[in-house]
């Protein structure tokens, strides 16, 4: 039962996805003549309950496939659940994709703006904080060329910079932390340790299990789409691996 302390709560909720076994109008025909199914319903996702209270740190933990980032996602709001609910409260921050939210047109700078104004910042605070930000991604004169033009590690760098400067209350992060070179990686680690020391709560996904257990409090392991352990991370990791 979701109450004030709670900072993210899924209650009964699902995701499934349609795969398609035909790709063009002929095989479907061809499929359906035969009295094959051309598609099958999968639960990547299967009715869950899970209560994140607020200043905990939460590693999502589990095999390729298991349902991570579609749980990461339900959450960060950019999918629906099928059932049930979602629910989070406070502002959310977080880097799910690499580049996401960026408008490839647009320069480094501009899309500070964009993406912080998208994350709940007003202008005036934008202003205020923008030479932080821009002295956090530390991409020196790239910063006024368009996007598009940008490598993953420098598209990491201003999105990361932007996110952890919205004061989120909720702070998500995918594996994303992969394509950046391992100074800023480090700073990316510490800037997430501090906010969770600040008592904003944390949701990571990572295959880092050592990162895991530095970073996070309780581990919640996922298997097809299930919740398999709901543990201090610790023991999380150990069941993890015993599956692995
Ligand atoms: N948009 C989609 N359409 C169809 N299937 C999808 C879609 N997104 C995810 N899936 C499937 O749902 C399942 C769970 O995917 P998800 O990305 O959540 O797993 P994960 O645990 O994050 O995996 P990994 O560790 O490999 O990143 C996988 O079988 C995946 O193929």
């Amino acid at each position: 039962m979701a109450d004030r302390c709670t900072a993210v709560s899924l209650e009964n909720a699902s995701k499934h996805f349609r795969l398609r076994h035909t790709h063009s109008l002929k095989e479907s025909v061809v499929w359906a003549v035969q009295g094959r199914a051309r598609h099958e319903d999968f639960a990547a996702l299967s009715p869950l309950d899970l209560e994140i209270r607020q200043g905990e740190s939460v590693a999502l933990l589990g095999r390729n496939g298991s349902g991570k980032s579609t749980l990461l996602k339900l959450v960060a709001g950019v999918m629906a659940p099928d059932t049930g609910r979602v629910r989070v409260r406070g502002r959310l921050a977080g880097l799910l994709e690499v580049g996401a939210g960026f408008h490839p047109d647009l320069t480094g700078r501009e899309n500070v703006h964009l993406n912080a104004s998208i994350l709940g910042m007003r202008p005036a605070q934008v202003a205020e904080r923008f030479d932080e930000i821009v002295d956090f991604a530390d991409i020196g004169p790239f910063l006024d060329t368009q996007v598009r033009f940008y490598s993953s590690g420098m598209f990491l760098r201003l999105a990361f910079a932007v996110a952890v400067h919205t004061e989120p209350d909720v702070f998500l992060v995918d594996e994303i932390l992969a394509v950046g070179d391992e100074a800023f990686r480090d700073k990316c680690l510490r800037r997430v340790e501090q906010l969770s020391a600040e008592g904003r709560t944390l949701v990571v996904v990572s295959h880092d299990l050592p990162l895991m257990e530095r970073l996070c409090s309780r581990g919640v392991v996922l298997q097809g789409g299930r919740v398999v352990a709901d543990a201090p991370v610790t023991e999380a990791v150990a069941h993890l691996r015993v599956t692995l």
